[in-house]
């Protein structure tokens, strides 16, 4: 009876009907994967084995993160093993090909000059708006709400603003900070100790106060030091080459808080789907918690200040009085009540303290790795210093936040320039093409991403030789100075602050020359960054400040590797510094 039933079974299989629907299965299947497979665009370099299947070149990215190696690296390798400043790449089933622009001036011109066609794009936004859904960081040059977004922060890029509001508050964190060091400076007594945690501590201060002001009971690095100070400290290692291991303290609330939120975003820009990892990720109990605290944190802050205003009390101290003050009097004029917790408002301070934060924090582990690896250079930017800074130097203190700000010290400019250029906290910006175009002689059409490297050919290796008829005409335009600087004296791997200096006039002194060579680490053009003005500024002062109060002194081999990982930014994988403090007892 069973031998019977299985024969009927396999007989009503192979009955024409079945194997009709069978075969129309199986020709779907293999149209979908045919449709799966990418499509590369004509005549634009690929990886021919990553065509041949559904996933592209996604499962590059995997070895290379199985082998150590960062994934983020990928696009300028893929330029140097195709030998060509256009190449393409396939992001996995059904996306368009993506195209890797690996060249300084192509890209810059792009971003620059070209920008009436193109768009920030899904990728982008799709990585922010979970987040910050009203930021404008999340939205599209076109969409509606993008204008009134920016405008909500105008003015706290303006030199008034940041000079007046800005730099006092910075400078008071990093005199703290200093007060940190010194205590651990003389406590490791010349060993090593980890300094990418402190320095976490110092950019939340500075954002935290430029942002919402920062009451120093809430300061991490004050917390730190009283902490430090209550404690008795570890015995120190018997090898003056051995780290320092001092306790490790919890910080902050709103530390933890926009480290949870910023690993989120940085997590979602290595995944296939962004917007799906968000959806998850923001279902567990920790990325709810920290949306609670950021809730309440911004909620006092913009309270507090509302309050103020209300008073008549307002001395404007920080980002949110401002926003809050002008919102107050615009909605007085239009006789509305003020919408001061909208999602519009939280969003434009939350978006400014995570895209300050990070940013600094990436940029300031790397300059003091730099400072303790390049002793040479470290004299050269503490000699500028002092010399330009003689008053302060003959009273015996520091340079005050006036006198920074004041006073052109090209060497420091050149340093921070190079820092960043070196270690490009951010690798690749991407737009979308929003008409068909031509790059570098080859055919674009609309809606393809398009990745401009910040790093990579052109900018930290040699780039490629391109005829300058292949260029666009308005990069044909502007063909001045150095397009690769493999073409200068400093080989383009090497760090030298020196290719930033120009000399001013006959007699030999030098300025900072930001349009010396390749350079694009805050991007270019409309969408570029929004706060460059104060990260410079930050950096002004944090440099000025350290480098004046410590000297940093060479670190064993094995705490000196530039190796990098990536989040949402680009960090060295080990930070130490060994301090000699020139503070007075
Ligand atoms: C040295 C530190 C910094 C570096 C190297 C840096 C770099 C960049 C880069 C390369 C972009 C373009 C990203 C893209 O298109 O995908 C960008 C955008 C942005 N940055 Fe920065 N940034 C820094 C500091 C800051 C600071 C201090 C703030 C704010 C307080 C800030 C806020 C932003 C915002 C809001 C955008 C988005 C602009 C837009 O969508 O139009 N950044 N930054």
């Amino acid at each position: 009876m069973a031998a019977q039933n299985s024969t009927t079974y396999y007989q009503s299989l192979l009955a024409p009907s079945s194997l009709l629907i069978l075969a129309t299965l199986l020709a779907f299947l293999y149209v979908a994967y045919l449709r799966a497979l990418p499509k590369p665009l004509a005549g634009i370099p690929y990886n021919e084995d990553s065509a041949k299947r559904i996933w592209g070149d996604m499962p590059i990215f995997r070895e290379m993160e199985k082998a150590g190696i960062r994934p983020r690296l990928f696009w300028s390798q893929l330029a140097q093993r195709l030998q060509s400043p256009v190449t393409q790449f396939f992001m996995g089933p059904f996306y368009k090909p993506m195209v890797v622009l690996a060249d300084w001036r192509e890209a810059q011109d792009l971003l620059l000059r070209r920008s009436k066609n193109l768009e920030r794009g899904t990728i982008n936004n799709s990585i922010w708006s979970p987040v910050a859904p009203e930021h404008f960081i999340s939205m599209n040059s076109s969409d509606p709400r993008y204008k009134s977004a920016r405008d909500l922060g105008r003015d706290l890029m303006t030199p008034t603003f940041l000079n007046t509001v800005s730099a006092p508050e910075i400078y008071d964190k990093t005199s703290k900070f200093i007060e940190l060091w010194d205590f651990k400076a003389r406590v490791a007594e010349g060993r090593p100790f980890e300094a990418a945690e402190d320095l976490n501590f110092l950019t939340n201060d500075i954002i935290l106060a430029a942002a919402l002001g920062l009451d120093d009971s809430l300061s991490d690095t004050t917390q730190q030091l009283a902490g430090l100070r209550a404690k008795a400290m570890p015995k120190p290692p018997c090898s003056s080459d051995a780290c320092f291991p001092f306790p490790v303290m919890q910080g902050s609330e709103a530390l933890w808080t926009s480290k949870t939120l910023t690993e989120g975003v940085g997590r979602s820009a290595t995944q296939p789907s962004p917007r799906l990892y968000h959806f998850f990720n923001n279902l567990t109990p920790q990325v709810r918690k920290a949306y609670k605290a950021k809730d309440k944190i911004l909620r006092t802050a913009i309270n507090g200040a509302a309050q103020r205003v209300e008073k008549g009390e307002i001395n404007v101290r920080n980002a949110v009085d401002l926003m809050v003050s002008r919102e107050i009097t615009a909605a007085r004029k239009a006789g509305q009540s003020p919408e001061l917790n909208s999602l519009r408002m939280h969003d434009q301070l939350f978006g400014y303290i995570l895209g300050g934060q990070d940013t600094s924090h990436s940029v300031l582990t790397f300059l003091v790795k730099w400072l303790g690896a390049r002793q040479n250079e470290q004299k050269a930017l503490r000699d500028n210093l002092r010399s330009m800074h003689s008053t302060a130097c003959n009273a015996g203190r520091p340079p005050t936040t006036e006198e920074i700000i004041k006073t052109q010290v090209p060497y420091l400019d050149a340093f921070i320039e190079e820092v960043i250029r070196m270690s490009a906290p951010i690798i690749v910006v991407t737009t979308v093409a929003t008409a068909d175009m031509i790059l570098l002689g080859h055919f674009i059409p609309k809606d393809t991403v398009i990745w401009s490297l910040i790093s990579g050919p052109t900018t930290t290796e040699p780039g490629f030789k391109i005829p300058e008829a292949e260029r666009s005409e308005s990069s044909q335009k502007h063909n001045e100075g150095i397009a690769d600087w493999a073409d200068s004296a400093y080989a383009p791997d090497e760090f030298h602050p020196e290719r930033w200096l120009k000399k001013r006039d006959e007699t030999g002194e030098m300025s900072f020359d930001s349009k010396a060579g390749p350079f694009l680490g805050f991007s270019s053009g409309p969408r570029a960054c929004w706060g460059k003005r104060l990260a410079y500024l930050e950096l002004r002062i944090v440099i000025t400040l350290l480098t004046w109060n410590f000297e940093f002194l060479p670190l064993p081999d094995e705490m000196n590797g530039f190796e990098a990982y990536d989040l949402l930014l680009a960090k060295p994988k080990s930070c130490f510094v060994r301090l000699k403090s020139n503070l007075k007892d």
